[in-house]
């Protein structure tokens, strides 16, 4: 008998739940490490997932959920982490570099480490040692919440070692999964972490009432704004109009799973940041990350007018309304 792919995945949120049953049904062998006890006993007892997309129903012979990080990544092959940006530092300090020897790393994240202003992979490599292609990230539009449901979805996944993508994606690939090899890995990263900041632009324009008119030209701009930023970070050629980068922006800009901009929504409806904080059980990406594209663009200075917006709108208490009225000036 073939032996089981063995796949570590680190995180108990929305996505972490979406790829364990993706990836279980395919029938690797994953261990799954969530910080919560009782959600592990939950699991254990019922195959199921209290908090984040309940209705996933696991293999346990498949799945083996587990408190105990060391021991989860063990014995595994490929590690993913899919645990937001701003507690990875957090739930990743009692793993030494040893322990991640010889392993892909797979970054599922889309945010930066906050104060550090890095991409995950950058981390991954710099505190770790893990080097840069023996990493892969996921991209693409996907919500956990229609992986749930079975809705066909598309997958990039980008690397310096494309034969690396490749693997990863055959372990992905379903009937309502496909999944594509890419080697523009830091244009992906930075894009997913871009997408999520004008999300949340969005949610706040329609939280303030305006329509799906003025969305659709915040989006163009931001593409703009988007190719801008690459281009002074990463050179290369790249196509855009690809669904790992416009694609995902789409989505997240539009989609009613988006927490981005479910976020911004309630921020535009005049909720403080703490209160649409405690309102939302998940984690908007796109807060932190607008803090960190903030500092690297001091010493880039590109022209980035949505994302500025968001940033005084969170960090410095400007009025909503106000960046907003002063965006659709600029807009054409
Ligand atoms: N959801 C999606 O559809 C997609 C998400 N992603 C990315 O996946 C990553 C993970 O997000 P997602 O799964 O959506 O997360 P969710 O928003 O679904 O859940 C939040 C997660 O954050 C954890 N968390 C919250 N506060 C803390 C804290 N103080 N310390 C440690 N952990 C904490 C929660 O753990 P607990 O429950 O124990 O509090 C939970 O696991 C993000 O980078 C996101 O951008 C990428 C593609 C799709
Ligand atoms: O990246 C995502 C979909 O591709 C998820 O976006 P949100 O975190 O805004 O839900």
């Amino acid at each position: 008998m073939q032996e089981k792919t063995k796949i570590a995945v680190l995180g108990g949120g929305s996505w972490a739940t979406a790829l364990v049953k993706i990836l279980s049904e395919n029938k690797a062998e994953v261990r799954w490490w969530l910080r919560n006890t009782e959600d592990v006993q939950h699991l254990q007892q019922f195959g199921h997932n209290p908090r984040y997309i309940s209705g996933v129903k696991f293999d346990l012979n498949y799945v083996l959920p587990s408190n105990n990080i060391q021991a989860t990544i063990q014995e595994a092959d490929w590690v993913i982490v899919a645990v937001p940006a701003a507690f990875i530092q957090q739930a990743l300090s009692l793993l030494s570099a040893e322990a991640f020897q010889g392993k892909t790393l797979v970054s599922a994240v889309k945010g930066m480490i906050p104060g550090q202003n890095v991409l995950i992979t950058d981390f991954l490599k710099n505190h770790f040692g893990v080097p840069a292609e023996h990493q892969c990230v996921i991209a693409g539009p996907c919500h956990a919440e229609e992986v749930a449901l079975e809705k066909q979805s598309y997958l990039t996944i980008g690397s310096h070692d494309i034969d690396r993508a490749e693997a990863f994606c055959q372990l992905l690939r379903n009937r309502y999964v496909k999944a594509n090899p890419l080697d523009d890995i830091d244009g992906v990263e930075y894009c997913a972490v871009l997408k999520n900041i004008i999300a949340l632009a969005c949610g706040i324009a329609h939280g303030l009432n305006y329509g799906d008119n003025f969305q659709a030209v915040m989006v163009s701009n931001a593409m703009e704004e988007i190719e801008r930023f690459l281009h002074a970070i990463m050179p290369l050629p790249r196509k855009l109009t690809g669904s790992a980068y416009l694609g995902d922006l789409l989505v997240t800009a539009y989609s009613q799973f988006s927490r981005n901009r479910t976020f911004g929504n309630m921020i535009g409806r005049g909720y403080t940041v703490k209160s649409a904080q405690f309102e939302m059980n998940m984690v908007a990406e796109g807060y932190y990350a607008v803090q960190s594209i903030h500092e690297l663009n001091k010493r880039l200075n590109v022209e980035m007018p949505i994302v500025s917006a968001v940033y005084r709108i969170l960090y410095e208490g400007v009025g909503p309304g106000v960046e907003i009225d002063i965006l659709k000036d600029q807009f054409k």
